[in-house]
């Protein structure tokens, strides 16, 4: 083939600015293809850069657009066949720096070769493994960087020299691979884009993910993968993942054992290298084709999108075949996924099938039950104080216990509906739930399903088990000075269970059992649902209380607080409301207010109120549970307890009608109870509960009513006292600083 800017003997001509070398350029047909070629180039760099404000607006100019670097990408080989760099002072191509590696470069100086670990991770794990695998790869003599994804600059992607390694994890809401994803995304779809455009990169990538996510498990790594794959990246070692939810540690060994060896080894390279020029020259074919049906490889990658402006019309129907192409691969991959959400609960196996066969892999063997909490949650779990039970439950002692145990008050369950705190045991017989709240307890260590998948624990043993550490514990706190001895031995008889430490107790498939054994015990059971088992609600025996978190009133907001897991999220929320209020039991909404999440919206909480009918409404200011990477949450979206007044008086006035009023306050915990009116009887509140009356109406098995146990709330609990909900008998401790102030 001829160059373009052949490097006659005249060759300074062909590359100055001189008006010899003008004219001599003006009656070259490759130069006129060239500067039509550059100048479209331009006007499309501008419709991408416009693309790429989208999805990341801060991002530094480096002043190409990928579509021009696809070009620089094309026009660059050509230059290469005409001196192969071979005449560096005249020929055109020893203007511009070669913006190539050839697979033969790598190959002879693979050692030498920059090697990139690319990490998007937003708690951490994946960072971790980045500096992991950058210390194995170093000790190995393999000279390495790692690249935060959120700090880098795509466009240079066109003209990546490295070995590219990637580290991703997988998010459903916001997170720091977002954009590289959407960017990645519309490129791989973007018919303007060459499709060996990022040929001269080697890559491989590790996915981090949750497999309790269903159809989005591993999303990133999985799309990652396959769009590089497409793009015409040589992928040198196959797609690892690492599951939260099993040993993501184990996986990720092993993937690096093999992407360690995969780098030294030079065959790899080849390997890598033929099977993308295999897909190169199929498509070179493909184009060659649309030449013959007149449709031109420099036209190709002309022709404008959706715009209309940029394209002549004589163009449009070779740009139309492109677009409907790039539109029907996305389309499919989309239905893929798409089809998979819809019957994500009725059928999971079968929806893992079809998302696995999306992103082209084999069927998955279905897997034998395992033990919900992996080494890695039970040791995270641990250190944050939880003692685990078995294998799906945990139980942890409340810091009011302890208050109780020294007289110094107790939580406001005493004040609402007396409870004393030492006789009560928080425990769970789910550490696993269908969320991801911002305000959770446990920084996102547990694990999370949609559906019991898990091996299972029977509830004698869970009972005895949680009962025993309970114990354990408190024993530990013999020695802790103003311990009451009449409190501490009080606290080796629970008689309350608080089914609300953490997790989702209701999708454990033996939970009316449990609340039976419970009973059966003299132990009272406050169960706390977070509302996306709507089916569990119904399917639930009688409990002492019983309890729906209702986190935001609006399916954004839910979404935004909750994190949820379920795509059907809010109508599973909004039935779960509709089972409660059918239950016929004492029922309760449990709102827990952050500011800037959830405070807002107030008649959609009167609509909530309205559709479940809750017999109480608990209103409680979040507690910061301390800074944790998975959660966006500060002090300054934990509201005052006068905000918290403010926000329930606002919610009866809407709510406008007599059914409900302010009947107690645990100033405190920042928490004001909400309750029916039907417990007012003769101007007295009857908030508090008669538990041995409760007791042996459930053991009658016979149909009962939470009016049936109610008993009179004491004066110091009722809204407006100056006790503001603190018990007189306990002595009301004081931090120095709050005492100083004091
Ligand atoms: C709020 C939240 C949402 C998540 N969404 C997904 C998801 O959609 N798919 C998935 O596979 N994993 C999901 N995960 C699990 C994470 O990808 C997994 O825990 C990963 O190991 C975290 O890596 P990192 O620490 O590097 O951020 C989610 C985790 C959290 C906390
Ligand atoms: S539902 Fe409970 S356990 Fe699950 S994430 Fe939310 S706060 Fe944490």
């Amino acid at each position: 083939m001829s160059c373009p800017f052949n490097a006659s003997s005249e060759d300074a001509a062909s590359c100055s600015t001189s008006p010899r070398g003008i004219s001599m350029l003006a009656n070259n047909p490759w130069v006129i293809g060239a500067l039509s070629l550059g100048i479209t180039s331009l006007v499309l760099y501008h419709q991408f850069r416009r693309t790429r404000q989208l999805s990341k607006p801060a991002l530094a100019s480096s002043g190409k657009s990928p579509v021009e670097k696809g070009n620089a990408t094309l026009d660059t080989q050509a230059k290469s066949a005409c001196c192969a760099g071979t005449n560096p002072v005249s020929c055109a191509c020893a203007k511009s720096p070669a913006t190539f590696v050839l697979p033969q470069t790598v190959l002879d100086a693979h050692y030498q070769t920059p090697l990139k670990i690319f990490y998007g991770s937003q708690t951490g794990t994946a960072k971790l493994f980045a500096e992991s695998l950058v210390k194995t790869l170093q000790a190995r003599g393999i000279p390495v960087k790692t690249v935060d994804i959120a700090d880098y600059d795509t466009e240079d992607f066109f003209t990546e020299k490295a070995v590219c390694l990637f580290l991703l994890s997988t998010y459903n809401v916001e997170n720091p691979t977002d954009w590289f994803l959407k960017w990645l995304e519309d490129v791989r779809y973007d018919f303007r884009v060459a499709k060996g455009s990022l040929g001269e990169l080697f890559f491989s990538v590790f996915g981090l993910g949750d497999s309790a996510y269903g159809e989005e498990y591993g999303f990133a790594g999985r799309c990652t993968d396959k769009w590089l794959g497409a793009l015409g990246a040589r992928r040198l070692y196959p797609l690892g993942e690492g599951d939260k939810n099993a040993d993501q540690q184990a996986s990720f060994n092993a993937w690096v054992d093999g992407i360690a060896a995969t780098l030294v080894d030079a065959e790899a390279y080849t390997l890598a290298a033929s099977r993308s020029d295999e897909r190169l020259s199929d498509s070179e074919n493909d184009e060659e084709e649309e030449d013959e049906a007149g449709q031109g490889v420099g036209q190709d990658v002309l022709g404008s999108g959706s715009d209309g402006e940029m394209v002549d019309l004589e163009d449009m129907g070779k740009v139309a075949h492109k677009i409907q192409k790039a539109r029907v691969e996305r389309a499919e991959d989309e239905a893929a996924y798409t089809a998979a959400e819809k019957s994500n609960q009725k059928s999971g196996r079968r929806v893992r099938r079809r998302a696995h066969r999306a992103i082209g892999e084999n069927d998955p063997a279905p897997r034998a039950p395992r033990a919900m909490v992996s080494p890695m949650i039970h040791q995270s779990l641990t250190k944050q104080g939880y003692k685990v039970i078995g294998s799906h439950s945990g139980v942890k002692i409340c810091r009011w216990t302890k208050s109780a145990l020294r007289g110094r008050g107790f939580c406001y369950k005493h004040s609402f509906y007396g409870i004393q705190s030492h006789l009560c045991m928080e425990t769970t017989p789910s550490l696993a739930c269908a969320n991801k709240c911002v305000f959770c307890w446990r920084h996102h260590t547990n694990p999370v399903g949609t559906e019991w998948r898990w091996q299972m624990d029977d509830p004698e043993f869970i009972l005895e088990g949680a009962l025993q550490n309970h114990y354990q514990m408190i024993k530990q706190l013999k020695g802790v000075p103003g311990v009451k001895a009449e409190r501490f031995q009080e606290a080796f008889q629970a008689k309350h269970c608080a089914l609300s430490l953490v997790g989702e107790p209701i999708m454990y498939p033996r939970i009316n059992d449990f609340v039976r054994l419970l009973h059966s015990r003299g132990i009272s059971s406050f169960l706390v649902t977070n509302a996306q088992f709507p089916d569990k609600i119904a399917e639930m025996e009688p409990v002492t209380q019983l309890y729906v978190s209702v986190d935001a009133s609006t399916k954004e907001s839910l979404k935004k607080v909750d994190r949820p897991l379920f795509r059907d999220f809010w109508e599973r929320f909004l039935e779960s409301l509709v089972q409660l209020r059918h239950k016929g039991q004492r029922t309760v909404y449990r709102l827990t207010l952050v500011k800037a999440f959830n405070t807002e919206e107030l008649s959609n909480y009167v609509e909530l109120v309205r559709r479940g009918r809750p017999e109480f409404i608990e209103v409680k200011g979040v507690t910061y549970c301390g800074f944790s990477a998975a959660s966006s949450l500060t002090m300054e979206n934990v509201p005052y307890h006068n905000e918290v007044i403010h926000f329930v008086e606002q919610l009866i006035e809407q709510l406008g009608s007599d059914e409900y009023e302010i009947a107690c306050e645990h100033a405190h915990s920042c928490s004001v109870l909400v309750a029916h009116t039907k417990f007012k009887v003769q101007g007295q509140w009857h908030t508090w509960i008669d538990y041995d009356r409760f007791q042996s109406l459930a053991a009658k098995g016979e149909p009962f009513t939470s009016l049936d146990y109610m008993a009179p709330t004491p004066d110091w609990a009722i809204f407006g006292s100056d006790h503001h909900g603190f018990d007189p008998e306990e002595t009301r401790f004081y931090r120095k600083k709050a005492q100083k102030k004091k």
